[in-house]
């Protein structure tokens, strides 16, 4: 497992309005689907310049988690707190304005535009952010020569596996996120491309100053995260299994 990381060592936010507190503070969070409890009573604090992964046994509830950090499914109980503000208690209007702003994630097969430019990709999403056509493309030009991926050399649906899921990540930066979700990014990977983007991926909280949640099934790409937890029985434990609370290995203290 990596090395914790102290607010003293964080990078600057890179521009980004500044987050009051964790970027990502799940609070006793429950969630039924029918009689199935996936939650019940999750705790889960990520901040600024650190990195946590997520295992757990298929259909434990790792995406719903992930849903509910986004926004998109409203816990039955507890609070999911984004940037400081509770976005169980905004409008659906108000959440997706709050995660345009705030949230930018990476899915596992990268889920871009392929007959458009990876340049254009990464633009679209800052045009979407409200950011000018200007500012768009300069910061989209950035990231990707940042992350070292042609821009407009050819479309994006030409490029390598883990040349599509580095413009996936420069398209989540595109809006300076506070909070940086991934789900299973590395799952369609092979294992050098894998632990590239993995080089990439776990960089981004100290080089960008966001939070980072990853969920996978991948041992060796969770172990590249500040802190490992598994989902079992609707709350994180430590990965290990060991006699803890949820609320310990949350902390980071089990
Ligand atoms: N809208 C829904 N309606 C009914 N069941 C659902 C719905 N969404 C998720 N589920 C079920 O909830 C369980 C948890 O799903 P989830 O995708 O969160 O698990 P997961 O841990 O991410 O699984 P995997 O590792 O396979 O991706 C699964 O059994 C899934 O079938």
């Amino acid at each position: 497992m990596g090395q914790q990381t102290t607010s003293a060592d964080r990078v600057p936010n890179q521009g980004r309005a500044p987050v009051a507190g964790a970027p990502l503070v799940v609070t006793a969070a429950s969630y039924r689907i029918g009689d199935r409890t996936l939650l019940d009573g999750l705790d889960l604090t990520v901040e600024s310049g650190t990195s946590v992964a997520v295992t757990g046994p298929s259909g434990s509830g790792k995406s719903t988690l992930l849903m509910c950090a986004l926004g998109l499914i409203t816990p039955d109980s507890g609070r999911v707190s984004v940037a400081g503000t509770d976005v169980t208690a905004l409008s659906p209007r108000r959440r997706a304005h709050h995660r345009r702003d705030h949230i930018g994630v990476v899915f596992q097969f990268g889920e871009l535009l392929p007959e458009l430019s990876p340049v254009e990709n990464v633009v679209l999403a800052g045009l979407l952010a409200g950011q000018s056509r200007n500012t768009a493309v300069a910061q989209a030009r950035e990231l990707l020569d940042e992350l070292g991926v042609p821009a407009d050399r050819t479309s994006t649906g030409r490029l390598s596996g883990g040349e599509r899921q580095r413009v996936a990540v420069a398209r989540a930066l595109i809006n300076r996120p506070a909070l940086l979700l991934a789900d299973e990014p590395t799952g369609a990977l092979d294992q050098a491309t894998r632990d590239h983007v993995c080089d990439l991926l776990f960089a981004l909280p100290r080089t960008h100053g966001c939070a980072l949640v990853v969920v996978t099934h991948d041992g060796t790409v969770a172990d590249r995260a500040d802190r490992r937890l598994e989902l079992r029985g609707g709350v994180l434990v430590d990965h290990r299994g060991g006699p803890t609370t949820a609320r310990g290995a949350e902390d980071g203290t089990a």
